[in-house]
């Protein structure tokens, strides 16, 4: 099977590109390009051309990517333990009451054994996702992950820079309580003032009044920001500028804090994919980027599936209720896969 990688838009355009890839520092100018990283900003060559680009609708993805007989995916998923989650959600729990940090997301990460099929044929379940959240994956030898995201990191043209604050999660029925949630409302506005600072280094940021994002079956705050630049900006250069925000990562996000951040991240073996930025340039001089948060995805290699999800720690985070949160995030993204 040939290098694959994918990007669908919330209207439902979409993107696949074939491999063999090239790997570039800076975006061409021609776009027609995919940006994909770890969470690290680990690849210095991250935007990926992809020998063909194909424009392609849900119904003629099969058709065009050839799957070469690879049938959907069976997991047999086991259960995720509590112990070291709970050890890092108590840890950051006391640096937040301390004062010392803001905000915290450590990631738990459910583990299961790809029995038979190939995750490849997930790509088709992207395709169909619901058409407010953005598609991705990225498919090589015998590894790859994919998901569908709600979370926008940002959508530049030119110098005009959209995007967004997206944090604090309850599910749909609970609306009414949600939206006078103390708690909760601190954890979503930590990252909207992180967003605004960053910004307002590079010109003039709008910010919208907080609203409500409905993704699958998860209901969180979203608010968006506009900022347009006092200079343009290589896509590169603005995604080191807001990766990783609160709303994966950590607040203040000083290097103390992103080196705890990443020893929590290799401690609960969270796969690299997971809250990393992945983007894609439309083909044409001068046209969109659009760059998104990798989350409510699924991870793969070889026979290991690897199902993450994070939640963000603040002074009022309670471990029963960010357990369950963890878990309905999960179940969204496998009710999303149909697994
Ligand atoms: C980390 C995830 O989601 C992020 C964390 C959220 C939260 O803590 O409320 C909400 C949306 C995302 O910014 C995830 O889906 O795993």
């Amino acid at each position: 099977m040939i290098d694959i990688a994918l990007f669908r838009l919330p209207g439902g355009r979409a993107w696949i590109g074939q491999g063999p890839f090239e790997s570039l520092a800076e975006a061409p100018a021609e776009g027609g390009v995919f940006y994909v990283n770890d969470f690290d900003l680990s690849d210095k060559r991250p935007w990926k051309k992809p020998s063909q680009l194909v424009e392609v609708s849900a119904d003629s993805l099969a058709q065009k990517a050839g799957w070469n007989g690879a049938t959907p995916p069976k997991i047999q998923w086991a259960k995720p333990s509590t112990e070291w989650f709970k050890m890092a959600f108590r840890r950051i729990r006391r640096e937040v009451l301390s004062k010392r940090l803001e905000k915290m997301v450590p990631v738990l990460t459910e583990r299961g054994t790809i029995t038979q099929g190939d995750p490849v044929r997930l790509l088709e379940k992207v395709m169909t996702a619901p058409t407010n959240t953005w598609g991705y994956g990225w498919v090589q030898a015998g590894q790859g992950f994919l998901g569908a995201t709600p979370e926008l990191l940002f959508r530049a043209q030119g110098s005009s820079v959209e995007t967004m604050a997206l944090a604090g999660t309850a599910k749909p029925g609970a609306q009414e309580a949600f939206l006078t949630d103390v708690k909760e409302i601190e954890e979503h506005e930590i990252v909207v003032r992180y967003l605004t600072e960053r910004l307002n280094a590079l010109g003039n940021v709008e910010r919208d009044p907080r609203g409500l994002c409905q993704a699958a079956n998860l209901l969180h705050f979203q608010t968006n920001l506009r900022v347009m630049l006092d200079q343009t900006m290589d896509p590169g250069a603005l995604v080191t500028q807001l990766h990783p925000t609160p709303a994966v990562g950590c607040l203040p996000r000083e290097e103390h804090w992103l080196t705890k951040l990443r020893e929590y991240r290799t401690q609960l073996d969270v796969p690299s994919f997971f809250g990393a930025p992945f983007g894609f340039i439309e083909p044409g001089q001068g046209n969109t980027c659009h760059m998104v948060v990798a989350i409510r995805g699924l991870g793969w290699t070889k026979d290991e599936a690897q199902l993450p999800s994070g939640c963000g720690i603040v002074g009022g985070s309670a471990f029963d209720h960010e357990w369950r949160e963890l878990r309905l995030k999960r179940e969204s993204v496998v009710t999303m896969l149909g697994l």
